[in-house]
């Protein structure tokens, strides 16, 4: 998956056909090793998906195709095709198999026809859901948590980064070993090498990982020596960092404020490094970072994983919070980047918030029917949206940090937008720096 060569690809085949060789990506070439008689090859043409959803009975159904729609495009991102999409209420996940007896036959009846190479769960499974599921229903099974750092894998290039994914990768298949290669045991009467992996076996590549996982959060430690090191030679200057869910511009306007050339593309998750440049508006300097996307129910680990790069949003004086105004759920992804501000230390910064894409900001929410609601109509309780200015006077009224409306794209209200932070940043600087002015700083450096 991951537009990882087909070669890359099949080097991280083990004997597990499923996840796992998503999961460890790096991770896979190591364990691969002490496997030789892998017997399983994943060459893959074009991947198609199944997603699979099991919302609260309370969810509303236009939330519900939401979130459905937020995983057929992480699926995408991943390289991956949907076919189809299957929601199943229920007052909580069936803790053997996730979704009920029925939603499963129907869903391994679909796999057989139609030839699916993955089943994708837009939650987290247990060790022992996943090993179930798999064999049910013998294909490929994966959940939130691997998708997403399926994702970053194959967008991490900075040694920090790199090194953050895999200890993510292997944090998620240490508790996962067992399980996985002791049903496939069973499941195939032994297989090729006639006899599964025994418990010595499994043990070793446990140890293995373990030790992986020791030495990357040394190597992260020495990583973060250095740019702490590099930070502190920053003393003097105002961060601004620009934090925001995924894909909503913070790229495109990191780009448009610094003249740098970051990697900015309608796919989720773009950035995984983070990026800062010095930037002048108006004789007043400061430092802009661009920064990792949030998105709702970030494995926990990423997040503790991804400190490094967190630390530039949680050492930053002010945050940009930059909210995509033309997406039906921004209200809920607002919500979850102040969560998630929260949960990283980084809540109680002051903060500007930019509503980017006006340009395709429009009242009429969608009335397209979407697959897997069958029977349910998502529209029902379909009231028009706001016009633009309603919203401005709302969320001016409703919030004490300043509030900006603009297009990165069509450049609409950016002069205001460079204006506003001038003001913001001098204010701090002045407060944080007394007595030196920004003309100071740039003479110093
Ligand atoms: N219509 C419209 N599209 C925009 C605007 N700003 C950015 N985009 C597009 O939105 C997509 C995502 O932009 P990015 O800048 O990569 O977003 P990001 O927030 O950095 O995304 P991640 O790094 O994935 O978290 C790209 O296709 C941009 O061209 C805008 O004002 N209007
Ligand atoms: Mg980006």
């Amino acid at each position: 998956m991951a537009n990882k060569p087909a070669s890359k690809r099949r080097q991280n085949s083990t004997r597990h056909p499923g996840a796992v060789d998503t999961a460890k990506g790096r991770a896979g070439r190591i364990l691969a090793q002490g496997n030789k008689d892998a017997t399983y090859e994943t060459a893959q043409q074009q991947e198609t998906a199944v997603l699979v959803a099991v919302p609260d009975k309370r969810q509303a159904d236009a939330l519900t195709q939401e979130y459905l729609d937020e995983l057929a495009f992480l699926t995408e991102t991943a390289g991956a095709v949907v076919t189809k999409r299957f929601v199943q209420r229920l007052e909580k996940p069936d803790i053997r198999t996730f979704v009920g007896e029925g939603k499963l036959e129907e869903i391994k009846a679909y796999v057989q026809h139609s030839g699916a190479s993955m089943v994708i769960f837009d939650d987290d499974l247990s060790p022992s859901q996943l090993r179930n599921l798999e064999a049910e229903l013998q294909v490929k099974i994966v959940d939130r948590s691997l998708l997403i750092i399926d994702i970053f894998a194959s967008r991490a290039k900075s040694a920090t980064a790199r090194t953050q994914v895999e200890l993510a990768q292997y944090q998620y298949l240490l508790p996962r070993l067992t399980g996985l290669w002791t049903h496939l045991d069973k499941q195939r009467g032994g297989g090729v090498s006639q006899r599964g992996p025994g418990e010595t076996e499994i043990e070793t590549d446990r140890r293995v990982v373990r030790e992986r996982i020791d030495f990357l959060k040394e190597r992260l430690k020495e990583l973060d020596k250095q740019s702490q090191t590099q930070r502190k030679s920053r003393t003097g200057i105002v961060r601004v960092a620009l934090v925001g869910y995924t894909n909503v511009g913070k790229s495109t306007l990191m780009n448009l404020l610094s003249r740098a050339d970051v990697f900015a593309e309608n796919k989720l998750f773009a950035t995984v490094d983070s990026t800062v440049r010095k930037v002048v508006l108006e004789n007043t300097p400061f430092l802009l970072s661009d920064t990792v996307g949030f998105i709702r129910k970030l494995p926990t680990r990423l997040i503790e994983s991804f400190k490094s790069t967190l630390d530039e949003i949680r050492e930053a004086d002010l945050l940009v919070h930059v909210v995509d105004i033309a997406h039906p759920a921004f209200e809920d992804h607002i919500a979850v980047v102040n969560d998630t501000l929260k949960d990283i230390g980084a809540a109680d910064k002051p903060m500007l918030l930019v509503f980017n894409k006006i340009d395709q900001y429009n009242t009429e929410a969608s009335t397209e029917p979407h697959e897997g609601f069958e029977g349910m109509n998502p529209d029902e309780d379909h009231v028009p949206r706001p016009t633009l200015e309603q919203l401005q006077a709302t969320y001016m009224a409703k919030l004490h940090d300043p509030v900006i409306f603009i297009s990165a794209k069509e450049r609409t209200n950016i002069d205001e937008l460079r204006a506003l932070l001038v003001r913001h940043i001098s204010a701090l600087h002045a407060q944080r720096f007394p007595g030196q002015t920004g003309a100071a700083w740039e003479d110093e450096q």
